[in-house]
């Protein structure tokens, strides 16, 4: 029997291109990108049980939350936020990361977010006291250039751009987790390395360890 070909091929990604996003991704201490760290078929079956959920539309972009609920307006997290475990469907994923030695303390909370359109997230650092000091991102569906950069603002030239096509998964640590802010243009295409990417519709899976407040310093 043939397998089914992926709905969203890699083979849309210019080798050269995927090399630089890598090469890119070395520059900055504490950041790691991996390409096809699920299979297609992980990854549709993930969008299946995400679709199946309900968003929440309070942002620009639609996100659920699981573990702890967190407070995008007030940047906080604590016990009283907690919603529930992790997904069974998203567990693998803890698994494989735990296994591949990516995260050494577990992950109790996750955000899916989903981009339409132009859609994007402005530069930030994920909130220091509420999270641990490893962030995780996964990508489905879709891919997009996320930019790094040290100063909130960066010229164009100071970025430093990831191109991260779908099933990649990003880890933020170190100085990439509290020194370099991350973000999303909103655009509907990126041009990478002078190639053109369509955005499509891109949703990416987040992991992080809540600090709750009777154990922060
Ligand atoms: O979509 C992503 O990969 C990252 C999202 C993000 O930066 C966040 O949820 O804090
Ligand atoms: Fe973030």
């Amino acid at each position: 029997m043939n397998t089914p070909d992926p709905l969203f091929p890699s083979s849309e990604f210019e080798k050269s291109d995927l090399e630089l996003s890598l090469k890119n991704a070395s520059a900055i201490k504490g950041l790691e990108l991996h390409y096809d760290f699920i299979t297609p078929e992980e990854e549709i079956s993930l969008l299946k049980h995400i679709d199946e959920q309900s968003w929440l539309e309070e942002l620009s972009r639609n996100v659920q939350h699981f573990g702890y609920k967190y407070d995008y307006k007030h940047r906080s997290i604590n016990r009283d936020f907690y919603i529930g475990d992790i997904p069974e469907y998203m567990q693998f994923l803890l698994k494989r990361l735990q296994e591949k030695g990516f995260i050494t303390q577990a992950c109790d909370q996750a955000i899916v977010n989903e981009y339409t359109g132009n859609q994007g997230i402005s530069a930030h650092i994920d909130c220091e006291p509420c999270f641990g000091d490893v962030i995780i991102s996964i990508s489905l569906s879709g891919s997009c250039v996320m930019n790094f950069q040290k100063d909130k603002n960066a010229t164009a030239e100071e970025k430093i751009p990831l191109l991260l096509p779908p099933r990649s998964l990003v880890i933020m640590k170190n100085e990439a987790r509290y020194e370099w802010l991350h973000s999303i243009p909103n655009r509907k295409k990126d041009v990478f390395n002078g190639n053109t990417y369509p955005r499509g519709r891109r949703v990416s899976v987040t992991f992080r360890k809540v600090i709750l407040e009777e154990s922060r310093k």
